[in-house]
């Protein structure tokens, strides 16, 4: 691409162009290199799309490409590249491409989902790896012929891709680099973020709150975020039943035999436990919100402190007392749900409970966690060493937790006084961290039924309590309070890191 080329496609302005310096120089073939991965990316995407399309029955499949074979075979083609695709699971070992000379650009993708949208229709994630080398004789893009030894670093963010399902046409969405990959000869864009170009910027396209109903009628909210992870609630319960990282792996448990259909409680997600919690009170187990069909609230009012909606895909929810339960809980009150995917994933549940009665109500609450974990025996949880606990295992009574962190080998059913308003699970064997972030929740609730009472759960597993833990934010020892007009908020927000 000339510096004409790219002056008139305004990347380059005319004042740079004529100062001649060498940092003036640097700058220019930044943006014709810029300019040329554009254009060869948008040539790309055809062709990129055209072979997604034999892979369909493959969400997830990952593509690498690099330059070590074919890629465009056409030698009158204008990218005509000796190379070949190259097909296979990502992350790819980096070391193991050795193949990799600079001009060369490597493309990784993470293909989230096709069958919601048809067959034509993926949304994925990818990860340019593009040599750059400023070498002012550079032919073609660059000169090739420099090698990269060290490739450990780099992250796995990039750009996103959707299929444009009525044109036909693919639609880069946006194309971000933010890689903190450098090496001596070899530079990566940027330490920090920067978005190398926006073609078609459409963040609504690349973020998306869908509204579709299971297979009970009942509907549901998905949300994405625009590197891939999503988070599925429904109205039934307002029950997050699905969390998913970018990479589309499930992090919340959910029980093959749960029973879906309202008014039934769901084994696993996130049942919110309101306005009571456990046995302990006039009202059936845990409340009746989690059997409840709530609504999507579609004018909640601002909120005073926390505005979690910017950079967030999110959705908000409201239940209201039926006349059916005013009968056997005489309290009006709204139950205000927000449930956010955050930028990096993190999902986000904010609640807000306000008393609209003209006397005084008490509630407990709890979010109640099913985590999908490796094996039980091999988790730990932190952060509630020295806490005193409730053991539902003896009639409640109070005990002093005296280990370092909280191992399993038998029934777990407890609620962890005053807690700090970070808590993490480690899942050794799946080398991944979540950590619980908490604010308005100072309990902790900590359950694994084990095997005797996982046989006596008609809607459970018998083998399934190795392959979940509950770890819930909650408020149960002290009750919340609420005067006529009042408020209260609680917050979660669940994380995950992986190690491996
Ligand atoms: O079966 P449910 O009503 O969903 O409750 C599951 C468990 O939830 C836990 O939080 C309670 O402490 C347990 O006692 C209970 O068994």
């Amino acid at each position: 691409m000339e510096v004409a080329a790219t002056r008139q496609a305004g990347s380059v302005s005319k004042k740079l162009v004529e100062k001649g310096d060498k940092h003036s120089k640097k700058r220019i073939l930044a943006a014709i290199w810029r300019g040329c991965l554009q254009v060869k990316l948008i040539n790309w995407l055809d062709a990129l799309g055209a072979t997604l399309s034999t892979h369909v029955d493959k969400p997830g499949a990952y593509i690498g490409c690099l330059k070590s074979g074919e890629v465009f075979s056409e030698p009158t083609h204008k990218w005509y590249d000796p190379g070949w695709w190259k097909f296979g699971p990502f992350p790819v070992n980096m070391p193991v491409i050795d193949d990799v000379s600079t001009g060369s650009w490597f493309i990784g993708l993470q293909v989230h989902f096709a069958a919601p949208h048809g067959p034509q229709h993926f949304v994925f994630q990818g990860l340019v790896l593009s040599v750059e080398s400023f070498h002012p004789e550079g032919s073609g893009i660059f000169p090739h012929g420099r090698r990269i030894n060290n490739w450990s670093g780099a992250e796995l963010r990039g750009f996103h891709v959707v299929h444009n399902s009525n044109g036909g046409k693919w639609k880069l969405v946006r194309v971000c680099c933010d890689f903190a990959f450098h090496s001596r000869e070899i530079r990566f864009f940027h330490k920090k973020p920067v978005q190398i170009f926006n073609y078609f910027t459409d963040q609504r396209a690349a973020t998306a709150v869908e509204v579709t109903k299971d297979r009970n009628g009942v509907d549901q909210v998905v949300l994405r975020n625009w590197r891939g992870a999503s988070a599925r609630v429904s109205l039934h319960g307002g029950q997050v039943l699905s969390w998913r990282t970018d990479q589309g792996e499930e992090l919340l448990f959910t029980s093959s035999k749960a029973i879906f259909k309202p008014p039934n409680p769901v084994r696993g997600g996130i049942p919110i436990c309101f306005p009571q919690f456990g046995n302990c009170g006039s009202l059936e187990q845990h409340g009746f919100a989690r059997k409840k069909i709530w609504a999507i609230d579609q004018n909640p009012p601002p909120f005073l402190q926390h505005n979690d909606s910017n950079d967030k895909v999110y959705t908000d929810l409201l239940l209201k007392p039926s006349e059916e339960d005013l009968k056997i809980w005489p309290h009006s009150f709204e139950f205000r749900l927000r449930v956010c995917l955050t930028v990096e994933g993190n999902l986000t549940m904010i609640s807000r409970i306000r008393n609209i009665n003209c006397k005084p109500f008490s509630f407990s609450i709890a979010f109640h966690t099913y985590f999908s974990i490796s094996d039980i025996s091999e988790v730990r949880v932190e952060g509630l060493e020295t806490l005193d606990y409730l053991d539902n295992l003896f009639q409640r009574e109070r005990f002093t937790e005296q280990g370092d962190a909280l191992t399993f080998e038998s029934e777990v059913d407890r609620v962890y006084l005053s807690s700090s308003d970070v808590i993490a699970v480690f899942d050794h064997e799946q080398k991944r961290t979540f950590t619980i972030r908490k604010e308005g929740l100072p309990d902790v609730v900590v359950w694994n039924p084990w095997e005797k009472k996982s046989k006596s759960m008609v809607d459970f597993g018998d083998e399934e309590y190795k392959q979940m833990l509950c770890v819930d934010g909650a408020a149960i020892e002290k009750q919340v309070t609420l005067k006529p007009g009042e408020e209260w908020t609680g917050r979660l927000e669940l994380s995950v890191v992986h190690s491996g």
